[in-house]
């Protein structure tokens, strides 16, 4: 098993990674200072397939579990799901001690973290994810939000969790499309600061999309020893965490405007890499050269790189408006300058903007 450790101050934890980690929770939720009652929040179509062994080993434990399943689907990330936890947690009896624990991909992350920040005013928050996307992202880093018809994770907090642990071995049941969703932000984590890690997927995608273990298990650790390192500089994206926003400008456009669960996550943050790499070009910062590596890298693992034609130009900057990172009216980008390095740029106009996603287009 692998550990990657993440520093902040009380609120640090663990992400623990390997194969067959599922059987292992309860003795691991079992070293968190955590009462009786767990509410286990699931999916209907992970649940189906994962909930009884983890509640085997949380009744293991000596814990007593209440389990809940939602609908599987971005669409179901929603305030109203959230109320039938709320429900649920209350009609179990689930008290300030008592843990939530999420098991699935980033829907349920978001959803069950999010109930879990405002149930009582916060309650012991452990991530299980089973999905690439989680594993190597949304499990980590405290965002847990719920969408709003007109925007995604728009209503949120930021909470810790006090656990997060991520069977490798869970990827084996994952569809493919969900697999190739998860490596746009594996991808990322080389575009935006860490080189070498680009190069390694350059020359070991393949592996990778083949669920060759030792491959998996460096994506997820190196993944996460990115995520960490920009969280435990800004927590709550006061700044440069906004950096791990690369492609999801765009991104989150093209999710809500073509309807959540039309578009996967992944797919639209590689819509989004691709326009932003145009403006990089544009604005003369980043390279032909570098812009193809990247695309590239991005085709190899199977993502989109252009912008659908069923959604309009004006339709998508109406929608990049109310991103959280437009605050007075200004719309900021993430721009790659190299294979390993990445801006904030503040401001970007919207002409540029136009031309941007035209380029886009028209690959
Ligand atoms: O953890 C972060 O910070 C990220 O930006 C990671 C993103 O990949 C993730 O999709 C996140 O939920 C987006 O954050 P948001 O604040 O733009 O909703
Ligand atoms: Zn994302």
């Amino acid at each position: 098993m692998k550990n990657v450790r993440i520093n902040l101050g009380r609120r640090s934890y663990r992400i623990a990674i390997g194969s067959g980690l599922l059987d292992r929770i309860g003795d691991m939720l079992a070293e968190l200072p955590v009462g009786r009652k767990v509410l286990l929040v699931t999916n209907t179509t992970v649940g189906a397939i994962y909930a009884g062994r983890v509640t085997g080993s949380l009744a293991q434990a000596g814990l007593e579990v209440f389990q809940v399943a939602i609908p599987d689907g971005e669409q179901y990330k929603t305030l109203s799901s959230a109320e039938l936890l709320y429900d649920r947690a209350f009609t179990a009896g689930l008290d300030r001690r008592s843990a939530v624990v999420a098991l699935g991909g980033g829907v349920v992350g978001d959803l069950a973290g999010f109930v879990a920040a405002t149930y009582m005013r916060g309650v012991p928050f452990v991530q299980v994810p089973t999905t690439l996307l989680a594993q190597v992202d949304s499990s980590v880093g405290g965002k847990v939000a719920v969408n709003h018809p007109r925007g995604k994770n728009i209503i949120g907090a930021f909470y810790q969790p006090a656990l997060v642990v991520s069977d490798t071995a869970a990827l084996d049941t994952l569809p493919r499309r969900e697999l190739r969703s998860g490596l746009a932000e594996v991808i990322k984590y080389g575009i935006i600061g860490d080189a070498s890690f680009f190069t390694w997927l350059e020359d070991n995608i393949h592996q990778v999309l083949a669920l060759e273990p030792g491959a998996l298990a460096h994506v997820i650790e190196q993944s996460c020893i990115n995520k960490a390192r920009v969280v435990e500089q800004d927590e709550t994206e006061q700044g440069t965490r906004a950096i791990l926003n690369l492609g999801h400008t765009v991104g989150h456009a093209i999710e809500a405007l073509a309807g959540y669960g039309r578009y996967s996550h992944g797919e639209a943050v590689a819509m989004g890499t691709a326009v932003a790499i145009h403006l990089g070009m544009d604005l003369g910062m980043l390279s032909r050269e570098a812009a193809r590596r990247i695309k590239n890298l991005l085709h190899k693992a199977g993502l989109p790189t252009t912008v659908p034609p069923g959604l309009a130009t004006r339709d998508i900057i109406t929608a990049m408006y109310g991103d959280k990172k437009t605050v007075g009216g200004a719309i900021t980008f993430i721009i790659p300058v190299d294979t390993g390095r990445a801006v904030i740029h503040r401001r970007t106009s919207e002409e540029r903007i136009r031309q941007a996603i035209a380029a886009a287009r028209a690959q």
